[in-house]
């Protein structure tokens, strides 16, 4: 990119750099007329784009040699390492690949079982047999293990029919004996348990669907935006769609299927035609490659001698069930699967406009480019990026679009009109793309050694962290504008997107997500400096436009004045807060009662408000406080809760680390205001601290304090503080403390109005601690 991007003559880059979106057909075609007869250009496209130079591609001598240590990890007993070299052969096994007169692949799933059953995992280890006999339908060896999983699981009848398949195309007398015997087992073992259920491991997601038709209007300064033509009452699911097009997040390949994003399992399904995507099953492969890996159809003869009985049996697992596996729309990865370097090498955004593209050069035939991207509907703000932006665009476009030339060859060519609009494509995916998170509760079982005996027995400290797994296009999600005090709450299961109110919305009214920044979680410069640089807009928000608590306290400093409850800003938050504090009517308009009228009480008592915010100066009394000396305490005692925090992570808190951060907080509590954000950090800090070390009073204290803070800053139902109190509910449980019963009711309550009966599937968690109560 950096090669590139030096070589293009300055007066081009100029031009880019100062381009609006009218400019774009000339910049582009500039750029692509300088490339055409750049050497490096075309070097650096045959390395991404060609198979031959490809390091992800399928190679069976790779998968061989893997194939050859996993043998050897099984054999010495090391089945967690055999998992990972069976499964690292098949991602590098091509299909048709044979070793002698077996299947590769084939071969590979049925190892891949024998560990898997090893391991107790005999779901997976069924599936992976199914994985074989689909590939090979006379494979005596898969038949014997499936039914070895099937007797684990209790499926005694499917065990047996199993294993009757298994005789019937074995060919030593020595192997059919072995089954027999086996057979045997089963049938003994039968009269022992009763059989249960096949197991089934479907996401169940409710059927649950909206009940309201959204309406897309125009909004003042917004462009589109969504409102209902009813009222709404808080916990409704309001939209629900899946992508349009989605990307896995690089961090997340090895960990996350890349079709539905859910956590891989052991028994991993790697993509047919390259070495890069993995699956937590065959059909999401389907989905997203396109290509099944049966190879063998015509191997069915094996039913014809078979008995009567077990015929349909064998088709029906053999054959799968084909409906299911029915591919709805392009498959997202089947245009990059040709074992070629770009979709793993350029950045995800780029990788899923290739995606987008795809869809076009599917259609090409019937529609144009301009047509296709205005059809996208999709908003963009390429005139208002930074320039850096629209040089590196335009570069990422020429490469993108030579790169899929390689796959779609003479269907199209690339022109200045083509790369423009592949341009706007990526600008529209900058601004309207969601970032798809998933929630993971934290579980952290520690028992410190170091501090003796004395602690209660049992210690949990939970925490809910959101990871980021991919990003997607939803066509009508990205409809929904932002606001900072939003009253949709926007979440995924798996990669389907669902928005639910958290407030009542009256009709007429819109509704507005949260893009990232919120009231609480930044103050209000830092929110519209974010919004301004990641989306090009201008916040325009309730959130940003009328004074709130949480924007006055959130960075503000003590009054020099102990007992004084009002704040001290800096300037760079004072600049925000008198702006709005200038728009506001009338000073009557906040009620004496509230808590901001008492932080704030100069500000709100003179008829010339804004003059008396000033940096510095408490504005409930005026006194004038030194914010250098307070900045240069704060930070140091900064440090201090820091390297609280590493020990927490790393394992190895020590009593002098605890009393040095719990000092730092009584200076953090001298010196900010009591509901500066910084506390609240710190408190939580020492909460997980004193956990670990099994003080749990004073972890649930330190817990509380830092929820009594998040709800000033936050809407007290706010999820935030449902993710707190998952902390306050371990703490309160290892100590028996009856009280837990109505911190778990209030976590529940607040789970269920933002994800409504979809709570329990996103937060297994609560499921747990439901369970727990009744124990008090
Ligand atoms: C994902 S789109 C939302 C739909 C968009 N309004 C449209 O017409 O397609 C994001 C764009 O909407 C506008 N927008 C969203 N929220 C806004 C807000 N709070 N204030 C001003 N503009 C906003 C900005 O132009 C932003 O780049």
């Amino acid at each position: 990119m950096e090669t590139l991007k030096a070589a293009i003559p300055e007066n081009l880059k100029r031009m880019i750099r100062e381009s609006s979106t009218d400019d774009l057909r000339s910049t582009c075609s500039s750029l692509h007329g300088f490339f055409q007869h750049f050497e490096p250009f075309h070097r650096m496209i045959s390395d991404l784009a060609d198979p031959e130079k490809a390091l992800c591609g399928k190679n069976t001598d790779a998968a061989l040699e893997s194939k050859q240590l996993g043998n050897q990890c099984f054999s010495n007993g090391d089945y967690s390492k055999a998992l990972d070299c069976y499964t690292q052969a098949l991602r590098m096994a091509p299909l048709e690949a044979c070793d002698g007169d077996k299947n590769v692949v084939a071969t590979l799933y049925i190892n891949r079982a024998a560990v898997l059953h090893k391991m107790n995992l005999s779901i997976e280890c069924l599936r992976d047999c199914i994985r074989a006999l689909r590939i090979c339908p006379s494979y005596a060896k898969a038949w014997y293990r499936r039914g070895k999983a099937n007797a684990s699981l209790e499926n005694y009848k499917d065990a047996i029919c199993d294993l009757n398949v298994a005789k019937s195309v074995e060919s030593s007398s020595g192997g059919k004996k072995q089954i027999e015997s086996e057979i045997q087992k089963i049938l003994d073992q039968c009269g022992r348990i009763s059989p249960v259920g096949r197991h089934q491991n479907t996401l169940n997601t409710m059927g649950e669907i909206p009940q309201v038709r959204l309406q897309c209007v125009t909004i003042p300064d917004k462009g589109r935006g969504m409102t209902s033509p009813c009222d709404i009452s808080e916990a409704s699911l309001v939209h629900i769609e899946e992508p349009y097009a989605m990307i896995i997040l690089k961090q997340c390949r090895e960990t996350h299927c890349h079709y539905c994003l859910n956590d891989l399992p052991a028994d991993i399904v790697p993509c047919s035609s390259c070495s890069i995507p993995l699956y937590c099953s065959q059909q999401c492969q389907i989905w997203a490659g396109g290509q099944m890996f049966r190879v063998y159809p015509e191997d069915h003869h094996i039913v014809e001698g078979l008995p009567n009985d077990l015929r349909g049996y064998v088709s029906e697992i053999i054959l799968g069930n084909d409906s299911e596996q029915e591919i709805k729309d392009i498959p997202e990865h089947k245009h990059e699967c040709q074992g070629v370097q770009w979709s793993a090498v350029l950045p995800s955004e780029i990788v899923l406009a290739g995606r987008i593209l795809a869809k076009f050069l599917q259609r090409s035939a019937s529609i144009d480019i301009a047509n296709f991207v205005e059809s996208l509907e999709l908003s963009h703000s390429y005139t208002q990026m930074p320039s850096e932006s629209k040089l590196e665009l335009h570069i990422y476009a020429i490469v993108l679009l030579y790169c899929l030339k390689h796959s779609y060859g003479a269907a199209f060519s690339v022109d200045g009109v083509l790369m423009s609009q592949v341009v706007i494509i990526i600008s529209q995916i900058r601004v309207n793309c969601m970032t798809i998170a998933q929630m993971k509760s934290i579980d952290a079982h520690w028992r410190p050694d170091k501090f003796g005996e004395s602690g209660p027995r049992t210690y949990l400290t939970s925490s809910m962290e959101q990871v980021r797994v991919g990003k997607a296009i939803y066509k009508a999600g990205s409809l929904f504008n932002h606001s900072c005090q939003p009253n949709v709450h926007a979440y995924f299961l798996s990669r389907t997107l669902c928005i639910r109110t958290t407030k009542v919305v009256a009709a007429g009214c819109e509704l507005e997500l949260s893009y990232g920044p919120q009231v609480g979680l930044w103050d209000c410069k830092d929110r519209l400096n974010f919004l301004k640089d990641e989306y090009a807009f201008q916040c325009g928000c309730s959130g940003c436009s009328e004074v709130n608590l949480s924007d006055i306290v959130l960075n503000g400093f003590h009054c020099i004045n102990p007992n004084c409850p009002g704040v001290v800003l800096e300037s760079r938050v004072v600049d925000c807060e008198k702006k709005k504090i200038k728009h506001f009517p009338n000073a009557d308009q906040v009620s004496k009662n509230d808590e901001i009228y008492d932080v704030c009480f100069i500000a709100f008592n003179q008829n010339n408000e804004s003059n008396h915010v000033r940096p510095g100066c408490c504005l409930k009394c005026g006194s004038y406080c030194n914010l250098e000396s307070s900045r240069t305490t704060v930070n140091k005692a900064w440090k201090c809760i820091e390297r609280l925090q590493d020990a927490i992570v790393s394992k190895e808190l020590s009593k002098t680390t605890i009393s040095d951060a719990l000092k730092s907080l009584h200076l953090l509590r001298s010196k900010l205001h009591a509901y500066n954000r910084r506390i609240a950090e710190a408190e939580d800090n020492l909460a997980q601290a004193f956990s670990l070390v099994g003080e749990l009073q004073l972890a649930k204290d330190h817990c509380k304090a830092s929820i009594q803070i998040l709800e000033k800053l936050y809407d007290p139902d706010d999820i935030v503080i449902a993710y707190e109190l998952v902390k306050l509910c371990s703490i309160q449980l290892s100590l028996g403390d009856s009280r837990v019963a109505d911190s778990i009711n209030r976590m529940s309550d607040i789970c269920s109005r933002y994800y409504g009966p979809h709570a329990n599937l996103v937060f297994p968690h609560l499921l747990d601690l439901g369970r727990e109560i009744k124990n008090f």
